[in-house]
């Protein structure tokens, strides 16, 4: 297991408007390991980018502790305050890069001059800030628009040059709040495969902050759940797609919800008596076998599936199956011993759950 590069423990973030308290982030711990992809979805206002800005303390925390890279940041535990001092702190968040949903470049300079801009505090030589530039944008993809302006360049394109530009004092994280939500679908995923191909190349720590599951689904090798300023929910993309528990959560990642529901009510009240209903998940390589043929000749037990549905997490392929097993009781148990053997999810369908909370 590597380390965690970024710690945050209770961290809680309280804005007072006039007579208003608002608390945007309530207890929040998160701890987040080198090298990961990790998510952190919710509607807006849920407190998301005010967590993230803890991160390098361009919000601070009103309690709680904040640890990068092994240095504290900033720690206000049991009522005594501790601040990194600032000078250290500058020196630290270079290597915290930021990009945005908007790309915040600036407009009469060259794509080439933006990424300069961020190496002009560094101990580099003009011409070897020119070449780290150039290989900046390079390693983004856009070696032949150096000399454009962000308005002659597409959206895309200038998220590019964001990145390139956040990358330019080497950091370690990358923090992308909601980066991708101004550019169409191409775009989107142009950019998103260009965070996870950094995150491979350079073993850059990506979090992705974003309202957007479908980013998430793509990239993300963990992911949060915020709601009204909380974590509700945390784990593996695999964890949150296969198996989420909280209702927003549900919300994020089955889309059509209330038909699923509305399905398993419909056909709960028709079950006869040796008939139930089972979800079944399934992930990589399992989805091409012929359960449903192996359930009948091997265990005498019919699978009528009456919803199906396949996500890609990932590069990996993830079935859902909504299926009515019917059979003896006996011969329904050894089907679903067969299939968890098999490493197949197998979750009971029950009346109480309808509501999906
Ligand atoms: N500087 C501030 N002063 C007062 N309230 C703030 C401040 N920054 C954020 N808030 C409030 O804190 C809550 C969380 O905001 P935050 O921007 O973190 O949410 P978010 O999930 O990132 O949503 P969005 O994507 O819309 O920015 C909101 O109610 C917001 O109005």
């Amino acid at each position: 297991m590597s380390e965690n590069i970024i710690e945050l423990d209770n961290i809680n973030v309280t804005f007072q408007q006039k007579d208003r308290k608002i608390e945007a982030v309530k207890n929040v711990s998160l701890h987040i390991k080198r090298g990961d992809i990790y998510g952190v979805v919710g509607y807006s206002g849920a407190g998301k980018s005010t967590l993230v800005r803890v991160v390098n303390l361009l919000q601070v925390p009103t309690a709680g502790k904040v640890k990068v890279n092994g240095d504290v940041f900033y720690s206000n535990e049991a009522g005594k305050e501790t601040i990194i001092d600032n000078s250290k702190l500058r020196e630290k968040r270079r290597k915290i890069g930021m990009i945005f949903q908007r790309f915040n470049l600036l407009s009469e300079q060259t794509a080439l001059e933006n990424v300069e801009f961020a190496l002009k505090h560094s101990n580099l030589k003009e011409r070897e800030i020119n070449e780290k530039a150039l290989n900046l944008l390079k390693l983004v993809g856009l070696e032949n628009r150096a000399k454009s302006y962000p308005a002659q360049l597409s959206g895309g394109e200038q998220q590019r040059v964001a990145i390139a530009r956040a990358l330019a004092n080497d950091p370690e994280i990358l923090i992308s709040d909601e980066a991708t939500s101004a550019l169409d679908p191409k775009n989107t995923i142009q950019i998103l495969n260009l965070l996870k191909d950094l995150n491979t190349r350079l073993g850059l720590t990506v979090i992705l902050i974003t309202h957007e599951m479908d980013a998430v689904k793509r990239v993300a090798k963990h992911v949060a759940v915020m709601e009204q300023g909380q974590i509700i929910e945390k784990g593996t993309l695999h964890e949150i797609f296969t198996q989420p528990k909280k209702k927003l959560t549900k919300e994020f990642v089955g889309g059509s919800l209330e038909a699923i529901a509305a399905l398993k009510t419909y056909h709960l009240a028709k079950l006869n008596e040796n008939e139930k209903i089972v979800q079944l998940i399934f992930t990589g390589n399992l989805i091409s076998e012929p359960i449903t043929i192996k359930l009948y000749k091997e265990f005498n037990v019919e699978a009528n599936i009456i919803y199906s549905n396949i996500e890609v997490l990932g590069a990996t392929p993830v079935g859902t199956l909504f299926v009515i097993i019917k059979g003896a009781p006996e011969e329904r148990k050894n089907a679903v011993v067969f299939l968890e053997e098999k490493g197949i999810v197998v979750h009971n369908v029950e009346e109480g759950e309808l509501s999906n909370d």
